[in-house]
């Protein structure tokens, strides 16, 4: 078990649920930056302890029905965001808009809500997944990639086809079943409602 470094209340969540699919995209390439972002310097996903917990909970009821979750970002550090910052003021590079936010000015990114200056990610309890098959690892399709800016990617979204819809609505109600709450704007970010730290920026790096 790996544990030592990270300060209390947070840990690894394979250690928790061993087997749950993840790419974390900020320790690659493939993000809306195009390169590895600040602090993430391991392929590690870290969570509260609490967070962890109701996430157990989630992955195990959707085993039972052969699917399960793939996580895409956990605990992100401050600098990581101060990373997107210094991006996002860089108007020259326009490297993954197409893939990213093909119809949004990068500059407006964080007004917008697709990206936010005080993560609730860099306080531990927040998480960005979607739901898989576990059989062929396949995503279930939900009518927008994980990141992609726009208004695609809302709740509300008007255009999803029926399925699409439904699978959106399956991720949001088991996670709320378990404390998490959605995001309007982005159907694969949610936090624990009752978080430990509630108004804590953690700034250690992905180790
Ligand atoms: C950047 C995206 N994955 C995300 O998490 N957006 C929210 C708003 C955040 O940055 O907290
Ligand atoms: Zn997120």
């Amino acid at each position: 078990q790996q544990q030592k470094q990270l300060p209390v209340g947070f840990t690894y969540i394979d250690n928790h649920i061993p087997h749950i699919a993840y790419d974390l995209r900020y320790h690659g390439s493939h993000n809306f930056v195009g390169r590895r972002i600040d602090g993430y310097e391991a392929n590690k996903l870290i969570l509260t302890e609490k967070a962890v917990m109701a996430l157990k909970k989630v992955e195990a009821e959707l085993n039972k029905e052969g699917l399960g979750l793939k996580v895409f970002d956990a605990y992100r550090p401050q600098r990581a965001v101060n990373h997107f910052k210094r991006w996002a003021k860089d108007i020259k590079d326009t490297l993954m808009r197409r893939e990213f936010y093909p119809q949004v000015d990068k500059r407006d990114l964080f007004k917008k809500g697709f990206i936010a200056s005080r993560s609730g990610h860099s306080r531990g309890s927040t998480i960005d997944l979607t739901i898989i098959h576990l059989n062929t690892k396949e995503e279930l399709d939900m009518g927008a990639p994980f990141d992609f800016f726009g208004e695609e990617s809302a709740h509300g979204y008007v255009h999803l086809t029926t399925p699409q819809r439904n699978n959106r609505l399956k991720l949001r109600k088991i996670m709320e079943k378990h404390g998490f709450r959605a995001y309007e704007k982005e159907w694969w970010h949610y936090t624990l409602h009752d978080e430990p730290f509630k108004d804590k920026y953690f700034d250690f790096p992905i180790k």
